[in-house]
């Protein structure tokens, strides 16, 4: 019997012998061997980081120590561990600065990148709007963009770009909500500048340092960056023009009322406040939608209840604030969803500005955090048959299905920076979905292959979606 080395994992016993830690034999949890500064590990996570992380946590355990010089950084992937680190502690945490800097160069200095009390003070200003009773309000502005965009579906298509229609439709829907407007002509332009941006931020990510945008060959970003910023801009000018008593009840009207009560926000803070709600608010729900509609065409017989519950509930009519709590498996259906497939499957990592215990380690400030939501998604030990699609499980009367732990599954992150428009984008994703199941019957098509999902910024499939439709009578 191999005895558990000191070296070892507490929380995991069953680490293989030569999971040897890097660093300090009291302070680092084992990792892969490093070699003269760990860069290849880095390599390793550009080519394929949920596949690298799952590699490492098999081999090492729970919690895995990389050393990539000059960082040490630690993987987090034991439930009551991340919780622990998110929630009891989050002051001791920042976010990584690399990724800010990197974020920042399309949301400036929003709710998403700020720290400290210019954090706290914008979490605050923006909240009252996305609170469960205020984002019921937002539900005709979506059944509308909905009903006008599945008008323009065909009645069949064997192959239809469902990615581009869903994203199309969620963006549509948070301009309706922001600016009280259509994207129109604008959509294509958009999403073009959307794709270059994430990708060029991918890529970025993993530099210690990004060139300046004005050389030659980063001119596809620095044209899809003024693009976005000309679009937000369009929209909060075209605002200002307006009479204060004509401006319509929105998310710009709020955050320039806010500016009335003593908030401290500067026409520069609404512009990057708008650009991180357009963005943030669009991509993720689009790129959850899309996986919705996957498992949905790969699996009939959930797809088929869901539409039994849609049709029971609603009985041709659009979903309401009413009727939503009555869809109880539809919500099922995009909460598993949501576990296969988080679409932040790795929150954005911390960096300790003190030493943090976690467990039976200490680690020192400086320490760089990452938590795979993605693995603990799939866990079997908190997810019986793991990589099976099975809403049920999320009933809050299953049977047999014992509580994962707390931790376990957050597809929103967890603790005072969990997402702030969580109720905004299961209202809107349920309201859509219905209003799909009512017209459309969705299914593989012929000879597809299950899409690969990569990490772009947004947990997406490799190649765009394509799905089967076919209009109901
Ligand atoms: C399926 C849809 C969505 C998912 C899965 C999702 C996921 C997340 C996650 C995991 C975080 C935390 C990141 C971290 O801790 O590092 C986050 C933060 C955030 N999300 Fe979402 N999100 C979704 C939709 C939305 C929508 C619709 C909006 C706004 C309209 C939004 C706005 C934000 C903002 C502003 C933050 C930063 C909050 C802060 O730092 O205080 N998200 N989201």
């Amino acid at each position: 019997m191999t005895m558990p080395s000191e070296h070892q994992c507490p929380f995991h016993r069953s680490s293989p012998p030569d999971a040897a830690p890097v660093g300090s034999r009291q302070t680092w949890p084992p990792g892969p061997r490093t070699g003269l500064t760990g860069w290849r590990l880095l390599i390793a996570m550009s080519r394929d980081l949920p596949g690298t992380l799952a590699a490492w946590q098999k081999a090492y355990g729970d919690i895995v120590h990389l050393r990539i010089w000059p960082e040490h950084e630690v993987v987090v992937a034991d439930p009551q561990l991340a919780r622990e680190l998110l929630v009891t502690h989050h002051d001791a945490l920042i976010r990584w600065e690399r990724g800010i800097r990197v974020f920042s160069q399309v949301h400036g200095h929003s709710v998403l990148t700020a720290e400290g009390e210019a954090w706290r003070s914008r979490r605050h200003a923006l909240v009252p709007g996305f609170l469960p009773k205020a984002v019921e309000g937002f539900s005709p502005t979506i059944v509308t963009a909905a009903t006008q965009a599945f008008a323009r579906w065909p009645g069949e298509d064997a192959n239809w770009p469902i990615e581009s229609a869903l994203t199309m439709l969620t963006m549509d829907v948070i301009l309706q909500m922001v600016f009280s407007s259509h994207i129109g002509e604008d959509v294509r332009v958009a999403e073009q500048a959307i794709r270059v941006t994430s990708a060029a931020a991918n890529a970025e990510f993993y530099w210690p340092a990004s060139m300046p945008d004005w050389m030659p060959w980063k001119r596809n970003k620095r044209k899809s960056l003024r693009t976005l910023k000309d679009l937000i801009e369009r929209h909060l000018q075209h605002r200002l023009k307006l009479a204060r008593e004509a401006w319509p009840d929105d998310l710009l009207t709020r955050l320039l009322q806010s500016r009335d009560d003593g908030t401290a926000l500067s026409m520069q803070n609404v512009r990057d406040e708008c650009m991180t709600i357009f963005l943030a608010g669009h991509e993720t729900t689009a790129a959850t939608l899309v996986w919705w509609a996957w498992c949905m065409a790969s699996n009939p017989d959930a797809q088929r209840s869901a539409r039994e519950e849609v049709q029971r509930v609603l009985q041709g009519r659009a979903p309401s604030a009413e009727t939503l709590p009555q869809l109880a498996y539809l919500v099922q259906t995009l909460k598993e969803t949501l576990r296969l497939y988080p679409v932040a499957p790795l929150l954005i990592s911390r960096r300790a500005t003190r030493a943090v215990q976690l467990g039976e380690w200490t680690l020192p400030a400086r320490t760089l955090f990452m938590i795979p939501v993605h693995l603990m998604h799939r866990d079997p030990r908190w997810f019986a048959d793991p990589e099976a699609f099975r809403p049920e499980r999320f009933a809050s009367d299953a049977p047999g299905v014992p509580e994962p732990p707390r931790g376990a599954y957050i597809p929103f992150g967890a603790g005072p920076r969990v997402c702030l428009g969580q109720h905004l984008a299961m209202n809107e994703m349920t309201v859509i979905a219905a209003m799909l199941l009512q017209r459309f019957t969705l299914s593989v098509p012929a000879g597809a292959a299950p899409p690969r999902p990569v990490l772009n910024v947004t947990l997406r499939p490799e190649l765009p979606m394509h799905l089967a439709i076919m209009q109901r009578r």
